[in-house]
């Protein structure tokens, strides 16, 4: 599969203009990353809603009702776990089957798919009169977040003009906070509504579903996915559609010549296994892993609950939610400012500390002042609510974002999306498995957690000070010369490659 993705508008720049269809394109495509954010925002008002807990988690319902001492054990159910984690697990699975439909069928019909398992994955959880519903329910919604989120990175990339790459590129997670925010803003208002708040909210996920159906039908196929199947004649013409201009032929040939590289590599999984590919790998992977191990998605799935376990009334913990949500969507403006100012470096590293202060912070207040029955006077339960918020500032200008956006720009062109889509699905698998075990881990390291979160800060931001180098600036199809075989460690790899080409040639 070939796809032209720059992330830096580094790359050749080509004759384009920003036109309205592009724009609306981006913004209907980009829906796919609000539906994505609205599932992540909106588990952990639902499971914190008694009226659900009631009709489908009796015990922990009772557990809850009689919570004085042991708070940190309430909500701690591997089926109530379940209802959020099994949403990631169905999308790690979907990712690799959506990589398919992307290549064969193109990225619209990909996204296309995606909005019916939307539809009817909402229809079955916010309908639900069991919980067999409720979980197929979310394996759906599971299978419409695996679909999306490897259609829709893609999507913006190609659409885009060059020179827009990078910040089309943060588009996608900034829909990702908008739909936390909302759905934190919805789980707000249903969390008073006796007693089907809780469908309504599930319900919700239906309107932007239906906006990304018939909105798809607005929108284009990408150029490059023309091209690749081989509908020359309409990528060109698409091509001059989007960007504006009569002359692409420059661009057009760009596209056709990646593609008639990408199809002699017969097998880019092994490709990827090779020395030359190993330092987009392993950084790509393991951004994922300590993307997740910040321990962000603790607080977005549960917020409402940690800030009850933490003292906090029910609606208190909502409203708390609500607020964090809307410094998430803030601060990753600020990422888009500075990341191609200060680079890919600063950030990583200037959050590792930010981060890691905030969650020593929050742990030590949480370790010293939580009383027997597991409640926190107003003061230091304030403290902890402006330390959680500091946190999801830094994290979001930093590891959220780049999460995408480096493994986006470090793949060379033939393994471009297949190295993308393992990097989704370990997202999706790092995603899961915080999400499975968070409240298993609250409950039995009650504020230990976050020294445990604190701990992978450090070795993220060791990683990312010896390992990760910058790429601000360079152009994507020049990392291997201009930054990995300049790099301390790195340089190894490409050095191995090398000799086994020379090698190769004597033979
Ligand atoms: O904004 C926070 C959200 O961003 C993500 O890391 C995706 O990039 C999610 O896993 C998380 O819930």
């Amino acid at each position: 599969m070939a796809v032209v993705i720059s992330s830096n508008g580094n790359s050749k720049s080509f004759d384009a203009k920003m036109t309205v269809y592009v724009f609306i394109c981006v913004i209907i495509a980009a829906v796919g990353g609000l539906i994505f954010g609205y599932d992540i925002g909106i588990s952990g008002g639902v499971t914190a809603m008694d009226d659900f807990l009631k009709e489908f988690f009796p015990s922990v319902y009772e557990r809850k009702k009689h919570a004085h001492e042991n708070n940190y054990c309430k909500y701690d159910n591997q089926f109530l776990q379940l209802f959020t984690s099994s949403l990631y697990l169905a999308a790690l699975v979907a990712s690799f089957f959506a990589s398919a439909t992307c290549s064969k069928l193109g990225r619209r019909p990909t996204m296309q798919l995606a909005s019916i398992f939307f539809l009817i994955g909402v229809g079955l959880a916010a309908g639900a009169v069991n919980i067999y519903m409720l979980i197929i329910g979310r394996i759906l919604l599971g299978f419409g977040v695996g679909f999306g989120n490897q259609a829709v990175p893609l999507f913006l990339s190609e659409i885009a003009p060059a020179r827009l790459r990078g910040g089309l590129n943060i588009v996608f997670q900034l829909m990702v906070t908008i739909g936390i925010l909302i759905a934190n803003i919805v789980n707000y208002f249903t969390s008073s509504i006796h007693p089907y708040g809780w469908r309504i909210a599930l319900g919700g996920a239906g309107i932007p579903a239906l906006i990304l159906l018939f909105g798809s039908l607005l929108i284009c196929e990408t150029p490059t996915s023309l091209i690749e199947r081989n509908k020359t004649k309409e990528g060109k013409e698409t091509l001059k559609k989007i960007r504006g201009v009569e002359d692409v032929d420059e661009e057009y040939e760009s596209i056709v010549h990646a593609c008639d590289i990408a199809r002699q590599v017969k097998d880019p999984y092994t490709k990827l296994m090779k020395p030359a590919s190993r330092p987009p790998f392993v950084i790509g992977m393991l951004l994922q892993f300590f993307q997740q191990f910040t321990g962000i998605n603790a607080i977005m799935f549960y917020a409402p609950v940690l800030f009850q376990t933490v003292g906090f009334g029910n609606d208190a913990a909502l409203l708390s939610a609500v607020v964090t949500g809307t410094i998430n969507v803030l601060s990753t403006f600020v990422g888009i400012f500075l990341v191609d100012k200060t680079g890919r470096r600063f950030l990583l590293l200037q959050s590792s500390v930010h981060m890691l202060i905030c969650q020593l912070v929050i742990g030590i207040i949480l370790a010293k002042d939580l009383d027997v029955t597991g409640t926190l006077a107003r003061p230091q339960a304030l403290v902890v609510v402006i330390f959680v918020c500091v946190y999801v500032m830094g994290f979001a200008w930093s590891w959220g974002p780049l999460g995408w956006l480096i493994p986006s720009e470090t793949f060379p062109l033939e393994t471009r999306t297949e190295g993308f889509a393992l990097a989704v699905s370990c997202n999706m698998f790092f995603t899961f498995v915080i999400a499975q075990a968070f409240l298993s881990m609250l409950c039995a390291m009650k504020s230990g957690i976050f020294f445990f979160f604190s701990g992978w800060i450090v070795v993220m931001g060791l990683f990312a000070l010896f390992f990760v180098p910058e790429t601000k600036g360079v152009s994507i199809d020049d990392m291997r010369d201009s930054v990995w075989k300049l790099h301390w460690y790195w340089k190894r790899f490409m050095l191995e490659e090398d000799e086994n080409d020379v090698e190769k040639r004597t033979d």
